[in-house]
């Protein structure tokens, strides 16, 4: 398409119709693959106003290129379960754009992983990645298998078996996995010795979530929840508001959702409820932490457990009817989608303030339009939960420069980036024309970021 004159009635035609065009196109190719589409419709419907002002992505066919993953590599992993009998899962690792930095993001193990899933999660994480303002590509991998019910040798040797085909694609400057649902630094662990010893080295940037005793960061386990609420507290501080006495409800109750309830409690906020996928707890005093960490990160129990210790606390079978709690701040820490319309509709008339989400992507589309056209604040995922992957990025600094920071000099840092997500998130949305809203803020600003590296770097 010749488009060269911008701020004309002619001009603006022809971008709206280019960002119609790419997204039939991304339909067409990726046809059936749900959660795929849903993140890059978001995308679409904010970037509009990007092309009015910026004909040069258009020429460039940005669009096109940051819509279509670098590569995909899928593959069997066959592996011996502890009877004998072998098992094959599949896995997968998305590599999505690499314009910023190496490929970075997670591994999930989940038997609901699958293409659509993995690229998704990919696509959010470009976005993500280049909100934090630190050197890093995006990518994202995993397998369908389930780790639930699985003996400590089972998980070791599926996981060798999974590293063993994705030694091949991965480098400390090529492609750098952590953690995601599944994955924690047990897994990692696994990971980090098998690639090493079939590179017969030790890299130690090649994985980030290793545990702080060998290689990794002091604060990365904190980092996404901490740095969500970190996120949420700077969009309260806008509307002269504060975590202070606000009940809280957050789902999930790994990694993500365990160090969100830490530091809201930590900044004066009650817990009401937490949940994991088969309930949710409710504990009028406020959910005591300590107690979660021992149930989920220690003795691997159900969350219904809480209430033999917790006598005031009650369990309700049932995970997505959490929402029903009332409360002042929502954080969506569990997994996509787990958050629809309905919910929300519950929630505003509950009189909820302000939503974060902890998770990648897990407010319905129609969901987060409810919470907007109600004047419920919204912090969108791939802003509020970059604070992961952003001491990631400073584990791969520390291993670099084979030095370790302190807890206090992380979280010094994670504070202020995600203080700078935020102003580019407001910021970006102020001057598109979206005053307030985070969502387009957030999409527009990881993209500028992208898109300019993408024109610079040449059509590839
Ligand atoms: N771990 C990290 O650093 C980051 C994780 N995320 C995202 O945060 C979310 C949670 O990840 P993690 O905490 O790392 O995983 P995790 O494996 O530590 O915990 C997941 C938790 O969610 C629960 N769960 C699963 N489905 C559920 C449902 N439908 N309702 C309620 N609970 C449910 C599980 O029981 C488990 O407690 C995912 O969307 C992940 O992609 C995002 C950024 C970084
Ligand atoms: O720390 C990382 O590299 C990955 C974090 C992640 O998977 C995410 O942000 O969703």
């Amino acid at each position: 398409m010749e488009i060269t004159t911008r701020n004309n009635t002619e001009y603006k035609s022809k971008a709206n119709d280019y960002v119609h065009e790419v997204f039939q196109l991304v339909k067409d190719r990726n046809q059936g693959e749900k959660e795929f589409l849903q993140a890059t419709r978001e995308i679409f419907d904010s970037l509009r106003p990007v092309f009015l002002k910026h004909p040069e992505y258009i020429h460039n066919g940005i669009l096109e290129r940051i819509t279509e993953p670098d590569r995909v590599i899928t593959f069997r992993v066959a592996w011996e379960d502890d009877t004998g009998k072998v098992q094959v899962n599949r896995g997968f690792r998305v590599q999505f754009n690499n314009s910023l930095g190496p490929y970075k993001g997670g591994i999930r193990f989940h038997p609901t992983v699958n293409s659509s899933i993995m690229k998704f999660l990919a696509f959010e994480q470009t976005f993500k990645n280049a909100l934090t303002g630190q050197p890093i590509g995006a990518g994202k991998g995993g397998s369908d298998f389930n780790p639930k019910g699985k003996s400590e040798r089972e998980i070791m040797r599926f996981t060798q078996s999974f590293i063993t085909e994705l030694s091949k694609y991965i480098g400390p400057d090529m492609d750098v996995p952590a953690g995601d649902i599944g994955v924690g630094k047990r897994e990692i662990g696994y990971m980090f010795g098998q690639y090493n010893r079939l590179r017969g080295g030790y890299e130690a940037g090649v994985f980030t979530g290793k545990d702080p005793n060998h290689g990794g960061s002091l604060g990365r386990k904190e980092a996404t929840g901490y740095g969500t609420v970190y996120f949420v507290e700077e969009m309260l501080k806008t509307a002269n508001d504060s975590f202070e006495g606000k009940k809280v409800v957050v789902s999930g109750s790994g990694n993500v959702a365990i160090y969100a309830m830490e530091k809201a409690i930590e900044l004066g906020a009650l817990v009401l409820a937490c949940s994991d996928s088969n309930g949710y707890i409710y504990d009028p005093n406020g959910i005591d932490v300590e107690t979660i960490k021992q149930l989920k990160e220690f003795d691997s129990k159900r969350i219904k457990e809480y209430t033999k210790v917790h006598k005031n606390a009650v369990y309700h079978e049932g995970c997505m009817d959490i929402w029903s709690v009332a409360c002042d701040i929502a954080l969506p820490c569990a997994t996509q989608n787990e958050m629809a319309k309905d919910d929300a509709i519950i929630l505003i008339q509950n009189g909820v303030k302000a939503i974060g989400e902890g998770a990648n992507m897990p407010c319905t589309e129609d969901a987060i339009l409810a919470f907007q056209a109600s004047g419920v604040l919204f912090a969108p995922a791939k802003a509020a939960n970059a604070g992961g992957v952003a001491v990631s990025a400073m584990e791969m600094s520390q291993n670099s420069m084979r030095l370790s920071w302190t807890v206090e000099e992380v979280d010094e840092k994670l504070k202020q980036v995600m203080k700078n997500i935020y102003t580019s998130c407001y910021n970006a949305a102020e001057s598109y024309g979206h005053p307030g809203n985070l969502v387009i803020g957030a999409n527009i600003a990881g993209f500028l970021k992208v898109a300019d590296a993408m024109v610079a770097h040449g059509i590839h």
